[in-house]
């Protein structure tokens, strides 16, 4: 059966391209979005992406990849990373491989951002890759998840 991927960006990613380009590049999320989908597809996989500035909706989105028969997760949590047990919570519950991705390299940055609630339960983490982050996890993935 062919793969299934879940792209999920949280909170402010929907602004990505529109400031900051130093340190978040000058790509869209539409289109990472659209660029992450064509590279499934070209892999004969599919991949639906989200995003939400919302830690609940976040939440319930995951939660409802439990019943889609979704193969692995890419996700960038933004700055719900150094806050949210509860999404760490809904990704370890669900059971569902997943790959955090960080256009940043977190560990270079504000104290506050080198803790992610989030990596000791992925399967990976990428950071610092610039949007390139997004297609190399969707490369591992469609390899081995
Ligand atoms: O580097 C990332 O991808 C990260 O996940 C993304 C974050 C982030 C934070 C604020 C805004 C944005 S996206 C953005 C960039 C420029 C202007 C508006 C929004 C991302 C941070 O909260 C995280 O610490 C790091």
């Amino acid at each position: 059966m062919a793969q299934k991927l879940l792209l999920i960006n949280g909170p402010n990613l929907n602004l990505l391209g529109t400031r900051e380009p130093a340190v978040y590049g000058s790509t869209s999320l539409h289109d990472v979005e659209t660029a992450a989908q064509q590279q499934a597809n070209a892999h004969g996989a599919s991949l639906e992406y989200y995003q939400s500035n919302h830690e609940g909706q976040l939440i319930d989105r995951i939660h409802a990849a439990r019943l889609e028969n979704i193969d692995a997760i890419i996700i960038n949590p933004g700055g719900f990373t150094h806050t949210s047990v509860a999404l760490r919570d809904a990704l370890s519950g669900v059971a569902i491989p997943f790959i955090e991705v960080h256009i940043s390299n977190i560990h270079q940055r504000e104290n506050f951002r080198h803790h992610s609630y989030l990596s000791s339960v992925a399967k990976g983490v990428i950071c610092g890759l610039g949007v390139d982050g997004y297609r190399l996890a969707i490369d591992f993935a469609l390899k081995n998840l």
